[in-house]
């Protein structure tokens, strides 16, 4: 990886108000001078992203969905991510590995070691640099997905679901405080860009 270059990736439950920031965040990077790259998982590639298609809308237990969701990411690591990290681009994913111990893990009651593991062999021990973690009450973030999509099978979920996943958020921030940014993202779209922005201030970005 260049000296430049930075692994940025943001997480949440469904609903927590990713997307709403991830464009900010990327102008406010290109502003300072980084070569930013979105992209997002499941996805990101053109193999990544049907396998999305099958991720989303098609009936499957968590080892499946574990093994997909690696699948892609091994695709897109090698095919964008890891090239552009390469190149000095700054890479800004909707998504990545913690989701994977957040859904499958704490929400679908997968080993947690059986992840541990997929992971070494996908990541070969590479990690996001920075990871926005957007936390707030599984109840707050239902009551926005309400009012803005059909859902799919994971957003289908019932609360207690959703709560486990913030839980699994949670442990995996625990074990990696670092590379975590916890928002409250249960506070206004301004108080969340702040929060957001004082992170990216305290790392030079
Ligand atoms: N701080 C906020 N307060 C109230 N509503 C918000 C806030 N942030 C985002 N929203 C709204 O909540 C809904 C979900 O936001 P968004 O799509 O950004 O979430 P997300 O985390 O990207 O969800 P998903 O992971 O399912 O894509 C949108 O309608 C958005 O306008
Ligand atoms: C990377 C990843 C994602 N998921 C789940 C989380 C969401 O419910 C969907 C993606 O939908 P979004 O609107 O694009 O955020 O997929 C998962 O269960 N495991 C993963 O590793």
């Amino acid at each position: 990886m260049s000296s430049s270059s930075r692994f940025i990736t943001f997480e949440g439950i469904d609903g927590a108000g990713k997307s709403t920031h991830i464009a900010s965040v990327s102008q406010r990077l290109r502003e300072r001078g980084a070569e930013v790259l979105n992209t997002r998982e499941p996805g990101g590639t053109p193999l990544a992203e049907s396998l999305r298609a099958l991720f989303l809308h098609s009936s499957m237990d968590g080892l499946t969905e574990a093994l997909l969701v690696f699948a892609g990411r091994r695709d897109h690591l090698r095919q964008v991510i890891v090239p552009a990290l390469a190149a000095g681009k700054t890479v800004v994913c909707d998504r990545f590995t913690d989701a994977s111990f957040a859904y499958q893990g704490a929400g679908r009651g997968m080993d947690l070691a059986v992840l541990a593991t997929l992971e070494q062999w996908v990541q070969e021990g590479r990690q996001p640099d920075l990871t926005f973690w957007f936390d707030l009450p599984a109840e707050v973030a239902a009551q926005r997905r309400a009012a803005a999509r059909e859902a799919d099978r994971f957003e289908q979920q019932d609360l207690e679901f959703f709560e486990r996943v913030r839980a699994g958020y949670a442990a995996r921030a625990a074990a990696a405080p670092q590379r975590f940014a916890r928002i409250d993202a249960s506070l206004s779209v301004a108080e969340v860009a702040a929060q957001i922005a004082a992170h990216l201030e305290a790392r030079g970005c």
